[in-house]
């Protein structure tokens, strides 16, 4: 399977006056071309900071970014700024969680896919390109939807009209940043079944973030569970939801109520994630963790190949019982 980014060793740091915090830990990856890779992690766990440093979109004056992120063999981490511009949107695109920030509400929609077009192209060809990528994500009536506001369309048209903006040029691999958190389940649905169609027609690659454990199961084809900063499991979807491997992922899926059961048992993971400043000195995870000995609160545990997934623990589960994992979402 060909790769599309390879990530490793990725560190990002904030220098925060006199003390730094460390929200991407280290962080290594494949990304294989034409999948989704989902990154499922909770509040805090640093899944916006890790897109936001491929791209590079965090102020470098007060950030410290080092390891490599290499797409098309170069490492693009330490892309002249004006090569990444060149890269950015175009090659490897971005959708954020909230369609209302990301377009600017005193333009017109169709003006602001425009402006994401490149310059020589004649107006003619513009508006018609604009048109396309409306009809592409399913957008009803383009020719009239491109000249309304965003506060004019609803939240799931404008989520669209995002997607169309970041696929106008084709990128080859698209970000998405919890991009149907905020929408209802059946509006959340057509979007990501609108993502699975652009990629198969496109043959897009797709790195997700998200918390919702019911959109990873619908979406994914890898999975990657992001814990204070770390990757702590990685593999394919099915291995990790149905047969984790690091015990913070079924601690996650065992705590995860699922739509349409009735009696099941909820397990929570005792306690909360660690503060990214005060972070423990070996596992992150082993303050919470009951098969955690002295030796994962002393130093924290690398990732290696376990059965089908990667796996960042000293005691990898043998054989898991989880709350086998139904898909919430159909696709
Ligand atoms: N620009 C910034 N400066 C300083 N700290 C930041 C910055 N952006 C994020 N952080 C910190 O980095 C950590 C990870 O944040 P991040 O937004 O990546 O989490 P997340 O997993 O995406 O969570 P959520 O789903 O809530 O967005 C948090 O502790 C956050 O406060």
């Amino acid at each position: 399977m060909e790769t599309a980014l390879t990530i490793e060793n990725l560190q990002t740091t904030f220098r925060l006056g006199k003390k730094d915090l460390t929200a991407v830990r280290g962080v290594s990856l494949e990304v294989k071309k034409g999948r989704t890779l989902v990154i499922l992690g909770e509040s805090g766990s640093g899944k916006s900071v890790l897109l936001k440093t491929i791209l590079r979109l965090l102020d470098e004056d007060k950030t410290t970014i080092t390891g490599k992120v290499e797409y098309n063999q170069k490492n693009i981490i330490q892309l002249p700024e004006q090569e990444m511009a060149k890269l950015r949107g175009k090659q490897i695109g971005m959708i954020y969680q909230n369609a209302l920030t990301a377009m600017d509400p005193v333009f017109k929609v169709g003006h602001q896919l425009d402006e994401v077009i490149e310059k020589h192209i004649s107006p003619k060809e513009r508006k018609k390109k604009v048109i396309q990528a409306f009809k592409d994500v399913g957008i009803p009536s383009p020719e009239e939807r491109i000249d309304a506001y965003p506060h004019e369309l609803s939240g799931g048209m404008r989520q669209r009209a995002v997607i169309a903006m970041s696929l106008i040029s084709h990128p080859d691999i698209l970000l998405a940043d919890e991009p149907t958190t905020a929408l209802d389940v059946t509006i959340q649905s057509q979007i990501l079944h609108l993502l699975k169609k652009i990629q198969t027609e496109f043959g897009t690659t797709i790195v997700f973030v998200t918390h919702d454990i019911g959109v990873a199961a619908a979406l994914a084809d890898d999975i990657a569970v992001m814990y204070a900063g770390n990757i702590v499991e990685y593999g394919k979807a099915d291995d990790v939801l149905y047969t984790p491997n690091h015990p913070y992922t079924k601690g996650l899926i065992d705590a995860t109520p699922q739509r349409g059961r009735k009696k099941q048992k909820l397990v929570s993971i005792p306690g909360e994630p660690p503060s990214l400043l005060r972070l423990p000195k070996g596992c992150a995870f082993a303050p919470r963790c009951s098969f955690a000995t002295q030796k994962c609160l002393e130093k924290a545990p690398a990732s290696a190949n376990y059965k089908s997934n990667n796996v960042a623990c000293y005691y990898p589960l043998q054989k898991t019982e989880v709350n086998t994992y139904a898909k919430d979402v159909s696709l």
